[in-house]
């Protein structure tokens, strides 16, 4: 096993994931490789189906892959136990779901604060870093109410606020915005990008919608589990093939 290089904070080499049971009976992941380096935001894009959900859940210790290496800070992820990846998951890395899912029971300053809580924080700091980032998404004055309560898009920003209240050095997002309005998708995604910049937290979002990728430091694209080059076309295209990228499989 070779270390990866010291200025990423994930390195991912060679993985390849096989869901037991996929229906179209190719491999999600089928050699992807690539780092992503301290406070960087890298969008994954891709169609549906790609990978990118997969690639998401390998590089955050949720899968195993089949075959391959992912490394967080120089130590590799996919030779650690269940319990040490599910702490390593839990203190170090957030996680945004495509749709937020909250623990019904608590309120929202408290499903924000419960990643803390569950890592011991005591309950009056966890209680203010959540009212923190609620606040800073804008829905600091709902911390009282149950998520039933909420629109889709409040959640969501709870989502969010969980997923940066614990100061994580990573956040995984799975398409978030993907059941927003277009104006809240934009608004969310800035706030999450802009937050994570100040905080110097490295983001990878998986999307579907290249326009994400203008928030990003730099996109990675799949296709069909692999990852793709996409090569603008030269200034001068000829009459009628217009200025769309194409993409070269690597
Ligand atoms: N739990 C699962 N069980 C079986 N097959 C799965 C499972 N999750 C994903 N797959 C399959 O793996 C492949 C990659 O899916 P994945 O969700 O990683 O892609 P994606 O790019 O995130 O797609 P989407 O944009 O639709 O979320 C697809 O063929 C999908 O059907």
């Amino acid at each position: 096993m070779v270390a990866p290089p010291d200025n990423d904070v994930l390195w991912a080499r060679a993985l390849h994931y096989a869901h037991s049971g996929s229906d179209s009976g190719s491999p999600a992941l089928t050699g992807v490789s690539l780092g992503v380096r301290e406070g960087e935001i890298l969008a994954v894009t891709g169609p549906r189906g790609s990978g990118k959900t997969t690639l998401l859940r390998c590089l955050s210790g949720q899968l195993l892959p089949n075959q391959g290496e992912v490394w967080f800070n120089s130590t590799p992820v996919h030779t650690m136990g269940p319990l040490v990846r599910e702490r390593l998951r839990r203190d170090r890395f957030g996680w945004i779901d495509p749709e937020p899912v909250l623990v019904p029971e608590l309120n929202v300053w408290e499903n924000a604060a419960l990643p803390l809580m569950l890592r011991g924080t005591p309950r009056r700091s966890a209680k203010s870093a959540a009212h923190e980032w609620l606040d800073r998404l804008d829905v600091g004055r709902l911390a009282r109410k149950r998520p039933h309560a909420l629109s889709v898009a409040e959640r969501q920003r709870v989502a969010i606020a969980r997923a940066l209240a614990h100061a994580p050095h990573v956040v995984f997002a799975d398409e978030p915005t993907a059941t927003l309005h277009r104006a809240d998708s934009a608004h969310i995604l800035r706030t999450l990008t802009a937050a994570a910049r100040s905080h110097a937290i490295t983001v990878v979002l998986a999307t579907h919608d290249s326009a994400v990728g203008a928030l990003a430091d730099r996109t990675e694209s799949l296709l069909d589990g692999r990852r793709v080059h996409t090569v603008p076309l030269p200034e001068k295209a000829p009459e009628g093939e217009g200025r769309a990228a194409c993409s070269l499989s690597v």
